[in-house]
């Protein structure tokens, strides 16, 4: 019987009125998928459930660079949701089905030129989402097949374990203070928790943006593979931590999560209120609308 961590759901967000088909099965044509394969589907995610093992597939497909924009954390929390009342499913490999990027980090227009209350709502979802994933009971497992700055890098780190393809292009990290926005108290913790006080300080302070093998020297990733061999080590990996009973998994996840999950329970409107109010100045407005036009300029 799988322990729950948190008893009750985090509580907040579904949309008033859920316009998608989720919660049933993707209409696949027969034969596609094999017996023991459940899939569900929206406009941004897609998920495939192996019953026989236990383990589904997420994958990330919101092109051009999986930002997280409120839709798109709406339907992850969802998913999350209906993956973790699901008896069958023990295990989550969350991966991306767009080319060379795993997720870009939250959607910054969710950040420019919105109300307050946009703001509010906006950020409620981003804690959400870390809230689910973090005190989740599945064994998660990040396969990193691409770039993923800021919030990307957050999804990372709040899996049990990172696996990042080799590629000299790709890079991870907590770059906020490149933006001139500042890394919320809960991203800092759950990076300090992955890589150590030192190394969080200096990469933070920095905003820095690390190449795959210096986040795995730094134990930003816990593995390197080359792109073939990605979804094959995430399947080992979780089948590694499955073999061990729930429960004992489960409570050791929950003991180790359980301060900075408390700390950001306890300070969760607090959090809102300082987002709304950090991200409402002119000058991070601003220094946002820069850094949108720098991403555009370097395409040209
Ligand atoms: C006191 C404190 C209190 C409270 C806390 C306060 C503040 C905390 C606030 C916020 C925390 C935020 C965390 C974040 O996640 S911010 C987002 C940071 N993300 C980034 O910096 C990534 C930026 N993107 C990239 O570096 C690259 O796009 C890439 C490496 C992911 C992919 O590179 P490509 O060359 O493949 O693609 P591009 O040509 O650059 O992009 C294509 C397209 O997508 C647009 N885009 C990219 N990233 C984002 C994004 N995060 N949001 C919105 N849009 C994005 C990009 O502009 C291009 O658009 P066009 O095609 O030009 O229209």
């Amino acid at each position: 019987m799988p322990v729950s961590l948190y008893a009750s759901p985090p509580g907040v967000l579904f949309p008033r009125g859920s316009p998608q088909e989720w919660g049933q099965a993707a209409r696949q044509p027969p034969g596609l998928l094999p017996a023991q394969c459940r899939a569900f589907s929206n406009n941004k995610i897609l998920v495939e459930l192996d019953t026989s093992s236990g383990v589904a597939t997420m994958k990330f497909k919101s092109p051009p660079v999986n930002s997280l924009s409120l839709d798109f954390l709406t339907e992850f929390c969802i998913s999350l949701e209906k993956l973790e009342n699901d008896r069958a499913c023990r295990g989550l490999i969350i991966t991306s089905a767009v080319p060379r990027v795993f997720s870009s980090g939250l959607d910054i227009n969710e950040m420019c030129g919105k109300s307050r209350e946009h703001y509010a709502e906006f950020w409620r979802a981003v804690q959400e989402m870390w809230i689910r994933l973090y005190s989740s009971n599945m064994v998660t497992v990040a396969a990193i097949n691409g770039s993923s700055p800021a919030g990307g890098c957050l999804i990372a780190l709040t899996c049990d374990y990172r696996i990042m393809v080799e590629n000299p292009k790709y890079i991870i990290g907590l770059n906020e203070a490149q933006l001139g926005i500042v890394a919320p108290f809960w991203f800092k913790d759950t990076f300090v928790k992955a890589v150590g006080h030192r190394v969080a300080e200096r990469s933070l302070q920095l905003g820095l943006l690390h190449s795959v093998p210096e986040a795995h020297r730094i134990g930003l990733v816990d593995e390197v593979v080359p792109e073939e061999k990605l979804q094959e080590k995430a399947a080992a990996v979780v089948a590694q931590w499955l073999a061990l009973p729930d429960h004992a998994r489960q409570l050791t996840k929950s003991m180790m999560r359980k301060a900075v999950l408390d700390h950001m329970l306890a300070h969760r409107e607090e959090d809102i209120q300082n987002f709304v109010n950090f991200i409402s100045k002119d000058s991070i407005q601003k220094s946002l609308s820069m850094y949108m036009e720098m991403l555009k300029k370097k395409k040209s």
